[in-house]
């Protein structure tokens, strides 16, 4: 199942810049390790924000919840989530 998410960041000023730095890192690792497995089909800046929209391919809304509850910045995050299929005029066969 296909999912548009939409993350906007915001870590609050007073974070130490050490502490957003090591959950940034780790952020990274979490979004790599997720786009090699496939999962995290696209990953997108939203141009002027710290914010991305992001494609995922996963097998429900339960592994979507997993993921997105395991990012190192949920808890500083607001998310929003839109279900996607397939377009009849699209001539890609491979967005399942
Ligand atoms: O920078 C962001 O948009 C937030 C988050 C999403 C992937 C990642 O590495 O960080």
């Amino acid at each position: 199942m296909l999912f548009q998410v939409e993350m906007t960041v915001k870590l609050p000023p007073e974070m130490p810049a050490e502490q957003a730095a090591e959950i940034k890192a780790r952020e990274k690792e979490y979004a790599q390790e997720l786009q090699r497995q496939g999962k995290w089909r696209h990953l997108w800046r939203v141009a002027g924000s710290y914010a991305n929209v992001s494609i995922f391919d996963v097998r429900d809304n339960a592994e979507l919840q997993e993921i997105v509850a395991g990012l190192p910045l949920f808890p500083w995050m607001e998310i929003g989530v839109k279900p996607l299929c397939r377009h009849p005029s699209s001539i890609r066969d491979d967005d399942s």
